[in-house]
């Protein structure tokens, strides 16, 4: 049996979307939180100095969505076939364009930087929000199925229902534009593995 091990902080953050692969797989999994000062020793221990990284009998693996890729893979949560398989991946990669846009004015709303917090609202985040959510309802829309690829569920259903939710709770007013998104992971968080998993997490504020 292959022994996982999870090190992350002890918030959603990048590592909430690969908790939740495991709980859909069924698949146990060591759910390690570091606390913030044992990072610096940790730090230089991992492939490239952040977390997440998940260890696998042993052996590390960084980056979030190459390790919830990989799972997806081993978990058979990547569609029908490597077409849908590589959908999924664009679907992510456009996910972390969108994340990557946002993060000047989540580092300053979360406090872990000093700014304008604002103005980088008005000025970045809801405008990208306005760019990219279309493009994740269109997907919606010309899918049908409810889920984001093909007829089934898939990683990006998982990672994406995360954020979506996460989203609702700070920001429910910018969100109401976009029903088909809330619709999506109501929907998602109703599936029996990933409902019975939200009911028992630690509830963390991102
Ligand atoms: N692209 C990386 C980013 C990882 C990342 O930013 N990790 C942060 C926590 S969310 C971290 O390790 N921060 C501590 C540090 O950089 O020293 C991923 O998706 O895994």
């Amino acid at each position: 049996m292959v022994h996982y091990k999870l090190t992350y902080f002890d918030i959603y953050g990048r590592a909430e979307h690969i908790r939740q692969i495991f709980a859909v797989a069924g698949q146990d999994f060591e759910d390690v939180r570091i606390k913030k000062e044992d990072w610096v020793a940790l730090k230089q221990k991992t492939p490239f100095g952040q977390i997440p990284v998940l260890e696998i009998d042993g052996k590390p693996l960084a980056q979030s969505f190459t390790i919830a890729r990989y799972l997806a893979h081993k978990f058979h949560l990547t569609g029908k076939d490597d077409y849908e398989a590589a959908v999924c991946d664009s679907i992510v990669d456009q996910y972390n364009d969108f994340i990557n846009e946002v993060m000047p004015y989540r580092r300053v709303a979360l406090g872990f930087l000093e700014g304008d917090k604002d103005k980088l609202r008005q000025d970045v985040y809801i405008p990208t929000i306005k760019k990219h959510f279309p493009l994740f309802v269109s997907f919606l829309k010309n899918n049908k199925s409810g889920f984001f690829v093909g007829d089934r569920l898939t990683w990006v259903d998982i990672t994406l229902a995360h954020a979506f939710s996460t989203m609702d709770k700070t920001d429910s007013e910018l969100m109401k534009d976009f029903p088909e998104v809330i619709d999506h992971y109501k929907k998602i968080h109703s599936l029996p593995k990933i409902k019975e998993y939200l009911e028992k997490r630690p509830e963390r504020p991102f």
